[in-house]
Order: C-alpha cells, then structure tokens, then sequence
C-alpha cells in the first residue's frame, strides 16, 4: 500500500470528509448538474413522474444547454427547445439557448467547472470537466433529474489508473493525438467504471485546450472520469483567461494505484482511429492517400481556439481541394469571437471552408453536413462507428485538427507534417496566446 491519496480519492474526500473504499457506493452533493436538447425532456418525464417537478436544489448549479440541434433542423426540434426555454424561465436555471454552444465548451467558457467540483451531466461527454481537476461524469437522464432536484448523486468510486507521460512531444502532436494513441493501446474498453488520472513531467507541455481533448475521450475508452491535476498549467490558465485564482490540487506522490501505464510523448506521431471503431488505431502515414468527401473540424473534442489555429497553419494561403466540403464549427461563440478577433476564420474562409459556430452538427449526424452512402470523411469530433455521421455505409477517420486540416487540403488523408511549418508548436500552454498570421 502507498501512503498518501490519489486525486480521485482527495477530490472525494473534500466532499465527504473521509477517503472512501473503492466500489463503495457514495452519495456525493453535486456543485453542477446539466442537460442539452437531446436529454432534457426525457428528464423532465422523470421529474413529472416522481414528483421532483416542484424542485430544484439550487438554480444556480443547474444548467439547460441547447446545443444538439441548433439552431432547429426540424420542427419537433424547434418545440423541445422551447420547452426548455419556458422551463429555464420558470425555474431560473442557467440557460444556455442557440449559438452559446457545445455544453462542455459553454462549461469551460463560463468557468463552471473548477478544481475540486462534482459535476454530473446528461451527456457522457460530460467528462471532458476532468480537464480542470473536476469529478465530472455523465449520467442517464434519471439522475440527472434526480440531481437537479436534490443536489446529490449516487457513484460507485472507481479504480483508479496512472497514466503517466513523459518527456516533451513533438511540436506537431497535439492532444488528440495522444489519446487517440492511449485507446488504441488500451481498446475501447480498456478503463471500464475507471478513473484516468492523467500525471507525470508530460503534463507541462499540454495545454488547457489539449487537456479538455484528452479528457473528453477518457469515455471512449470506458472511463468514468479523465482527471488531469490542478498544476501550474490550470492556475496559469484560470487567472489568464478567467481573472480567478484556483487551488492546486495534485495527487500525492506516494499514492496507491490500482493500474498504471506510460506514454513516452516523445515517441507520438499523427495517428487516425480507422472505421469502424474508436479502438483502430494506426499512425497516419499507414493510411495515406484515401481519398474523402467531406472533413469536420468542430464538436466537444476538437472544437477549440488551439484546433482552429492549427488548421489555419496548414490552410494558410492553400484552398480546400475541389469536390470535398470542410465543415468548421467552432464549439461556442467566445471561441469563434476569438478566432476571428485574431484572423483565424478569415483564413477557414478563404480556404473555402464553410464555417459555423456552437453546435454539436455532424458530428451526431444531426444536421450541417451528413455523409452519404460510400462516402468518406475525416473527422475530429470522438465516435467512428457506422452511421455516426450519416449513412450507415460512409466511413469516419478520428484524427486530430491538423490531420483533418491537411486532408481538406490535398483531398486525400495525409501526415500533417508534410504541410505544418517546421517549427510549428501546436499545443500552445500559454493562455493569453493569440495567432497572428
Ligand atoms: C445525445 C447524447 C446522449 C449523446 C452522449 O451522451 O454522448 C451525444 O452527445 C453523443 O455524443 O452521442
Ligand atoms: S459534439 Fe458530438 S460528442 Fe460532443 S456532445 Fe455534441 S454530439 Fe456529443
């Protein structure tokens, strides 16, 4: 036995006072409970039936995101979100309404998840809040209600795994990359009811905007949670871009683990998760040349200012190649009021990507670009399995803004760095940053 407390364990005791067993079951208060246009109503029944309707713990911690489908593709679209408009109304709750954008990017733009919380939320992307050292999981509809009538939440408290990374990566890698080549090592059920906690010297070199990346897809790989420690990066990052100073909260170094395993950052290369799973992992260079129809950059993974630049870097002074549509949908307005402030979506423009903010798009094959049958495209949202993006027989490419930069570019997927400068650096830590072209 270690001595000394992992994350996951002393973000559970700031809650409970007492370090609790692993696979106990804890009920722990929620400092954040949220839905989107794709969960909520089915909340909302549950309310109704169990008499949780009247109640709402704290309007302040409960949150309504219209994201999913929006602005509305269809009418029955149109009518959920004004049910959860009256709703919003009704209880003042938070209310987040068309073009704020992507839940998950809303909770990073509004600093509504900080170290030390428990935040659960209808959407198993919910995780992407472990980023900012924050006990942040999804939740059936059920609980969800459940929470925001009562303000608390059941868990099983996890297993908890190191992952270590070490060394500085290259500067082409960025953090889609280096989770995409974790779950490739690990399978897509590789960290079942576990909680990742990302650690190690690697940690300097990855921004806030990778770290969401990394910790948005902990769930592709099972996790309950993909934690990333409250380090120099995150109180940098807190006070650079919200003006709000936050605790450092880091495991202990003797804590006791029950996995652990090592990335050498140092080794990464561009990877893509081939069809038909998140799990076929192969370095890019082994799929070169396909040819594809249609390149997203956007969703809850890769819809942030550090994924935009590094596209403009590639489509900088180049067009998109004929016969292929490049989607670009910033994940919410302040990221797409920033890239334009700083010249970014004049470049996605020019290049003759077709660009649009705050919505979750194609990469639910909602609307704003399915594919069709046969059809082929390279995307940077974090689910590859048939019919994701439309037609049940296209095909879907995870990979990193870069990557999906480079085969707009050529119409073909191919390795980023044959187009990225050579000294480009596309994790950038710093947070007051900015691009100048
Ligand atoms: C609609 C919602 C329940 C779903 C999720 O939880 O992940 C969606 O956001 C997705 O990415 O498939
Ligand atoms: S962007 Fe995609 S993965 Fe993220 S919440 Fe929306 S549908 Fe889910």
């Amino acid at each position: 036995m270690g001595s000394g407390l992992t994350l996951t364990e002393k973000l559970f005791k700031g809650k409970l006072g007492r370090v609790p067993e692993r696979g106990e079951i804890a009920v722990v208060p929620v400092d954040l409970v949220y839905a989107h246009d794709g969960t909520f109503t089915l909340a909302l029944e549950v309310m109704k039936k169990t008499q949780l309707l009247d109640r709402i713990f704290d309007p302040d911690k409960v949150a309504l995101f219209i994201d999913h489908a929006a602005p509305p593709p269809t009418v029955a679209a149109a009518m959920v979100h004004e049910v959860m408009r009256r709703f919003a109304r009704e209880r003042g709750v938070r209310f987040y309404d068309v073009g704020t954008g992507i839940c998950h990017q809303v909770v990073a733009d509004e600093a509504l998840a900080r170290p030390g919380m428990f935040i659960v939320g209808a959407d198993s992307h919910t995780v992407t809040g472990g980023a900012f050292a924050a006990f942040a999981t999804g939740v059936g509809s059920t609980d969800a209600a459940v929470a925001m009538a009562t303000g608390k939440i059941w868990l099983r408290v996890p297993e908890q795994v190191r992952v270590r990374l070490s060394g500085e990566p290259p500067g082409y890698i960025m953090g889609k990359d280096i989770v995409l080549s974790i779950i490739g090592k690990v399978g897509s059920d590789g960290m079942i009811y576990k909680a990742a906690e990302f650690q190690g010297e690697g940690l300097k070199s990855i921004s806030m905007d990778s770290r969401m990346t990394i910790s948005n897809m902990s769930v592709e790989m099972g996790a309950k949670v993909g934690l990333f420690p409250s380090d120099d990066v995150t109180v940098e990052w807190f006070r650079g871009v919200h003006g709000l100073e936050v605790p450092r909260l880091e495991p202990d170094p003797g804590a006791d683990y029950d996995d652990e395993l090592e990335v050498e950052l140092p080794s990464l290369e561009p990877v893509v998760a081939a069809p038909p799973n998140v799990d076929n992992v192969k370095p890019v260079r082994e799929v070169e040349g396909v040819e594809v129809n249609q390149v997203f950059i956007g969703s809850c993974t890769n819809g942030r200012y550090e994924d935009y630049v590094a596209a403009a870097r590639i489509l900088k002074g180049r067009r998109v190649k004929e016969g292929v549509r490049c989607i670009a949908i910033p994940a919410s307005r302040k990221v797409y009021e920033r890239l334009l402030r700083n010249g970014v979506i004049d470049i996605l423009v020019k290049a003759g990507c077709f660009v649009a903010f705050g919505t979750c798009g194609p990469c639910i094959g909602a609307h704003l670009g399915l594919l069709g049958e046969g059809e082929v495209a390279v995307s940077t949202s974090n689910r590859n399995f048939p019919g994701r993006m439309g037609h049940k027989d296209s095909r879907i490419y995870l990979a990193s803004p870069a990557t999906a930069a480079a085969a707009a570019a050529t119409g073909r997927i191919t390795d980023p760095r044959e187009l990225l400068p050579p000294d480009a650096r596309l994790m950038v830590v710093d947070p007051s940053y900015s691009y100048k072209p």
